[in-house]
Parts: C-alpha cells; structure tokens; sequence
C-alpha cells in the first residue's frame, strides 16, 4: 500500500524535514506515527498524497510510484486517499451534508446517489441526525467526525489522519479512535499520525517513531531502539 525507500525531504530553505526514511505499510495495516513537534510526521503525510515531492528517495502508494507520477494522475491518486488533516478546512458557510458532498461533486455521481453516500457517511461517523447543521454549531469532536465522512466518502482504501485527537477531550478522542478502527476492520489501511498517549496505549499498536526527520524505531513502543544501520522491526501488526 505504501512503501517509503531512503526518502529525504528538504524544504526550500534547506531545512532537513526527513532523512532516509524507509519502510512498508502493507494493505489493510493500521499503523501510527508518532515523534515530538517537528519531527516529520506532516511532511510525510504530504508526500503520500503527492502535495509534496520527495528530495531523493522513492514513495509508492497504491502501486503508484510517485516520484513519476505526472500532475494529471494526482487527483485519481487522491481519490483512493481520505485525508483528515489538523486544520480540518470545513466550509462555514455550507451545512455538514454540503461539506461531505463536496468530494463527490469531482467524481459526478447522479444527485440523488451523492446525497445516498454522503448521508452513509455522516451515519457511520455518528453525525446523520446533525446533517443539516452548521460546522460552528458542532463540538470540536463532532467536526472533526465531519472532516472524517468527508475523507472516507469517495471510499477510499487508505486513510491518512494528521493529529485527529489534538485538542479534543478523552471522550471526543476514544469516538474518533474508534471511527478509525471500525474502518480498519473492513479492510481499509489506516495511518494516524498522532503525540496522543491515549491513541498510542492501543494494544500492540505498530508505531512509527520518528525524531529530527529519522525513523527511530518501527513497531509496538518500548521494541528495542534500532541497531547500528537497521530498524527495529519488533514485530509489527500485520
Ligand atoms: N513548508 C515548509 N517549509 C519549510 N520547512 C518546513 C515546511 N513544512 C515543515 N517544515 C519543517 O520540516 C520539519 C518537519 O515538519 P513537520 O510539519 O513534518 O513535523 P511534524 O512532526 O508534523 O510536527 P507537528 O507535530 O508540529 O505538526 C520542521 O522542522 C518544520 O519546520
């Protein structure tokens, strides 16, 4: 599903965002990256969605090398990919049914069967009784429920999620946790990146632990830090 192979990411001004990052993440895993402020995990997540392009290495998602990708093939990859970013950019100004039908306004489903799909999607995130609400009306947890519908509802087979918890109570965070498990379970592979203890105390989660743009360690936390040039595979979830 994704295979990262010695990525490098220098951003314009020469700042060293990844540094030789390698690894896989199979179809239907669900995986989390965690590492303090900084440490890289955004900068991958835009290179999996082709926002950004690696400085030297290899990025293939869904057997899509990216590094060849041309700029018209963008939006087909994106549409296998729902994006949950930090800044959720809902739209204020369009009710939480508007917001999930917007993604599948490009595709150009019929209406009726738009609506069909975007209304299953709010049901699956818990919102069909808040479809006609506004975003400002909508707790901080019900909003960024309602950027998950929007990401999953072009039914994509891989989710990525930046930060999905921050800023939201123990509550909200178990719901939105949850919501990414149940995808899980039918088959799509998930990646969350995510500094929550609370994520991270899953059961054997398999972790991606990155420092300074470097991948420290790859399976449950506390696996053994990584010998001189190799990873620590410590077993990871598959
Ligand atoms: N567009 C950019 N231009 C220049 N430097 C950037 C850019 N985006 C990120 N960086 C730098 O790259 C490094 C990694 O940033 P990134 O946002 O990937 O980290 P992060 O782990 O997601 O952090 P956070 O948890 O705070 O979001 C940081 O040093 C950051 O300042």
């Amino acid at each position: 599903m994704i295979t990262a192979s010695a990525v490098c990411k220098r951003y314009a001004e020469g700042r060293e965002a990844l540094k030789d990052v390698s690894f896989d993440i199979a179809d239907g895993d669900f995986a989390y990256i965690t590492g303090r402020s900084g440490a890289g995990k955004t900068t991958l997540f835009r290179l999996f969605a082709a926002i950004e392009r690696p400085s030297s290495g290899g990025i293939v998602v869904n057997g899509q090398n990216l590094a060849a990708l041309g700029r018209k093939a963008v939006p087909y990859l994106r549409r296998n990919i729902g994006l949950v970013f930090q800044d959720q950019k809902l739209l204020f100004d369009r009710n939480a049914l508007a917001n999930v039908l917007l993604p599948l306004s490009i595709v150009g489903l019929p209406a009726r069967e738009a609506e069909r799909r975007a209304l299953a999607a709010l049901d699956k995130v818990g919102l069909l009784d808040r479809a006609k609400a506004m975003p400002v009306a909508l707790s901080g947890g019900e909003q960024q429920r309602l950027a998950i519908a929007r990401a999953v509802v072009n039914r994509p087979s891989l989710l990525l999620a930046d930060e999905p918890t921050a800023n939201l109570d123990a509550d909200s965070a178990t719901d939105i946790l949850g919501i990414f498990r149940a995808f899980h379970q039918v088959g799509v592979t998930v990646v969350v990146a995510t500094h929550d203890p609370q994520a991270l105390a899953d059961v054997k989660p398999r972790v991606l632990r990155l420092d300074s743009g470097r991948l420290l360690s790859d399976g449950p936390l506390g696996a053994a830090p990584p010998s001189a040039g190799g990873l620590a595979t410590g077993g990871a979830a598959r």
